[in-house]
């Protein structure tokens, strides 16, 4: 066990204790004693409290269960289904109408739309690279992703291919000509771009001289006007730099001696304290807490090997521009950066009460990341991250407003007891539990003074619409899960709540993430419907994908479609969507499977858990890309491996699959997976022998523990296994 200090009765694993007194304490203005003063009341207050809250969840989710197994062979009704979720209390009745009030929001949360990136901040490497996300190479993304064919003689070389280079400079001058049009011409044909009287200047291959359709998207420019270095723009709200170096390679081969197309790419970034990384313990939590603290006093770093060359990577400055009045233009150099929070369940024993039982870690997360944002507040980085001094919370995995009602209690009492002004902390809530969803304009309302983002959590959200309704029968196949009637009634009412209670110009409306993370060209054309669904930002899994995705915010004008969205609500009767949201995705016709339909899908949900779960306990990694059945790479989390895991776990509860079946899978999967894994050093095979396996028995147990998991989720399992192989190693 870890050692630990004793603080007003809470005992507080030494690593953190020693983080919060040496680096994180000094320059906030908070008193040592004050502080564990303030961490002990808020324990005192809030434990029972939230114990309180899972109590509710395990009660209603054991009524849930008789509910189904009393109606079992019997028709579902629909209505009396509904009205039993009433009765019970998940189903809440909608009280007025309303709007949020939330004030000092970024512009970047607030009024502009663009991508959210997402990563794990136990990784200092990705934290760094992802707060430096805000400005991205468009050409680098384009030329080594997918969206650029390999055809005829374009494909990937060890060396620069040229033949690719030119589809690359072809596609970014394309985009140009779509969102800053030339009043004659393209892009292609420019020789130069020069600055005159404040406008933009520029010269075709035929000698004309032309300007933008729209003067007012030039906005500055850098270096001398008659040979500038770099012009910016800005489209819907977002920049995009032409940068200009005869220099470069590339630029060798433009007229216009073009060498990029930098664009602004993730306007926020999520640190992820959740879902995507692996922390179980006080050290754990403890070099977390210390990443946050150094992208919030500025001063982050990590030295890695990169192509041979080893690099010390930190944070970016800002970005300096000439404006058209010819004063300096400053924009931020980073990602407006928001902490993900873990949600209401997992206890850590990086403090422990006086009976040495583990605190609540969400309300530790919530007092200690707030603690450290201090430093960006007070000025004390180099850096600002919030201009209008808020931080930004997510808060995950929450169920219902009584839950989210907590939060914002919770929330309140960390402002006071640091000194904050109330609704200081903004809160992002996930819509990724059924009973927030069904209530979500109460949700809203339960935090409706500081609400700055609802987001669909598409992933955890199917992992609850199975595990809530585990009893009702077998559900649709995964892969046919996003045609199920609930999930496009989910993503259209949550856009049409957030709208209706007033998000729009204060607060994101926000969508999931794309999960395969080298599908680049499937992501262009298929994810500019969030935009178009009136989302204002959207969930990436890399910095590429960033670069990429920002071009449906360049196509796609979010403020306009939310406003005409508002305009019909306000004409017509909203329809009655809860019915569908209520749908249960039961397996329709489950006669129509075939025997290798079902192992298919098993081994398919198999490899991905084992994938995962390996890397997982093994190595701490908390989200991998792992191949699938197909050898298409996955992004998987514990929102994957609750939706995988529960999959199994209802099937076999159907008796569509048998338990020697699982079996046989995992271990044959388990080789597979060895097999993938074979040029890592570190790497522990799981066959063959499986029992000894910590990975391969907690793969086992969360599919056969999997119906008394707590809402399916898998971080108590996790956990448990990964904290026993740290024990053993
Ligand atoms: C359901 C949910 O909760 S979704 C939210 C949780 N999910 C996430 O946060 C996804 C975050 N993404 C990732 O962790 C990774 O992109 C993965 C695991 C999916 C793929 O990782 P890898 O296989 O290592 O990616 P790949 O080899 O293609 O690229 C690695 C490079 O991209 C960078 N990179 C990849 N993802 C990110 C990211 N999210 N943020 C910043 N940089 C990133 C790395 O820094 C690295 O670059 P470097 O060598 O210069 O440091
Ligand atoms: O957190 C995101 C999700 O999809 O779950
Ligand atoms: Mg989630």
């Amino acid at each position: 066990m870890n050692k630990h200090v004793i603080k007003h009765g809470y005992k507080v694993a030494e690593s953190l204790y020693n983080l919060v007194e040496h680096e994180v304490l000094p320059g906030t203005g908070i008193d040592s004693e004050g502080f564990w003063q303030t961490l002990a009341y808020i324990f005192d207050e809030f434990i029972p409290k939230n114990q309180a809250l899972l109590v509710t969840r395990e009660h209603m989710q054991a009524k849930i269960d008789a509910w189904h197994l009393d109606h079992k062979n019997q028709p579902f009704e629909q209505q009396k289904y509904q009205q039993f979720l009433s009765d019970i209390g998940y189903l809440i009745e909608e009280q007025d109408d309303f709007s949020i009030s939330t004030s000092y929001v970024d512009e970047e949360v607030a009024t502009v739309a663009g991508p959210q990136l997402v990563v794990p901040l136990m990784n200092a490497r990705f934290a760094l690279n992802a707060a430096n996300a805000r400005w991205g190479s468009l050409y680098d993304a384009l030329y080594g992703t997918d969206v650029i064919g390999e055809d005829n003689g374009a494909g990937v070389t060890k060396n620069y291919n040229a033949i690719r280079g030119a589809r690359v400079q072809a596609y970014a001058r394309r985009f140009l000509d779509d969102v800053i049009p030339l009043t004659q011409g393209s892009h292609i044909e420019v020789t130069s771009y020069q600055v005159a009287n404040g406008k933009l200047v520029v010269t075709l291959q035929n000698g004309e001289q032309v300007s933008l359709v729209n003067q007012e998207k030039f906005v500055a420019f850098k270096g001398d006007k008659q040979n500038p270095s770099a012009i910016l723009f800005k489209n819907n709200g977002l920049h995009i730099e032409i940068k200009i170096d005869p220099s470069m390679p590339v630029a060798k081969t433009d007229p216009a001696s073009v060498a990029d197309i930098i664009l602004e790419s993730a306007l926020s970034t999520i640190q992820d304290c959740e879902d995507s990384i692996a922390a179980v313990d006080g050290e754990d939590k403890t070099a977390v807490y210390r990443n946050w603290l150094g992208l919030m006093k500025g001063d982050l770093k990590e030295t890695l090997k990169k192509n041979g060359a080893t690099i010390t990577r930190e944070l970016n400055g800002d970005r300096t521009y000439t404006g058209l009045d010819e004063q300096e233009l400053t924009l931020p150099g980073r990602s407006l950066l928001f902490v993900r929070n873990v949600g209401h369940l997992m206890t850590n024993d990086a403090v422990l009460t006086v009976d040495n039982e583990e605190v609540p870690e969400g309300i530790l997360d919530g007092l200690i990341t707030t603690l450290i944002s201090l430093h960006d507040l007070k000025g004390n980085s180099k850096y600002k991250n919030s201009r209008q001094g808020s931080i930004y919370i997510v808060k995950p995995k929450m169920h219902g407003p009584e839950e989210v009602a907590f939060s914002n209690e919770l929330f309140t009492r960390i402002e006071a007891g640091l000194g904050l002004a109330t609704n200081t902390i903004k809160m992002g809530i996930m819509d990724e539990e059924r009973r927030t969803s069904v209530n979500l304009k109460e949700c809203i309302r339960a935090a409706k003074n500081r609400l700055a983002f609802i987001n669909t959590g598409f992933l955890d959200r199917t992992g609850d619409e199975i595990h809530t309704s585990m009893q009702a029968g077998p559900m649709a196949r995964k892969e046919l899960m996003k045609n199920e009637k609930w999930i496009s009634a989910y993503e259209n009412r949550n856009v049409r709540i957030g709208l209706q209670t007033g998000l729009k110009g204060k607060a994101q409306i926000g969508k999931g993430m794309w999960a395969i993370p080298d599908e680049m060209s499937a992501m262009l054309s298929t994810k500019i419907a969030h935009p178009q669904s009136g989302a204002n930002c959207a969930w990436v899994p890399s910095p590429t994908a960033a670069t990429l995705h920002v071009l449906h915010y360049h196509k796609v004008n979010v403020a306009d479609i939310q406003g005409a969205m508002l305009e019909q609500f306000s004409e017509s009767n909203n329809d009655d969507d809860l019915s569908d949201l209520l749908t249960i995705p039961l397996l329709q016709n489950q006669e129509a499977l075939s025997v290798e339909d079902i192992q298919n899908e098993l081994d398919n949900n198999v490899q991905g858990l084992l994938g995962y779960v390996v890397r997982w306990i093994d190595h701490g990694t908390g989200c991998s890309k792992v191949p699938d059945i197909n050898n298409v790479g996955r992004m998987e989390d514990r929102a994957t491996l609750r939706i995988s895991s529960q999959h199994i776990c209802n099937w076999l509860h159907h008796g569509l699959l048998s338990k020697e079946q699982v079996m046989e899978s995992l271990k044959r999967m388990a080789a597979v997976v060895d097999l993938q894994n074979i040029t890592d050093a570190a790497y522990i095979p799981m066959a063959p022998n499986f029992d000894s396996n910590i990975a391969f028995n907690a793969a086992m147990d969360l599919i056969f523990k999997g119906k008394e998991q707590p809402s399916g989720y898998t971080e108590p399992l996790l956990h448990q296994r990964r904290i026993e192989l740290k024990a053993v190693n």
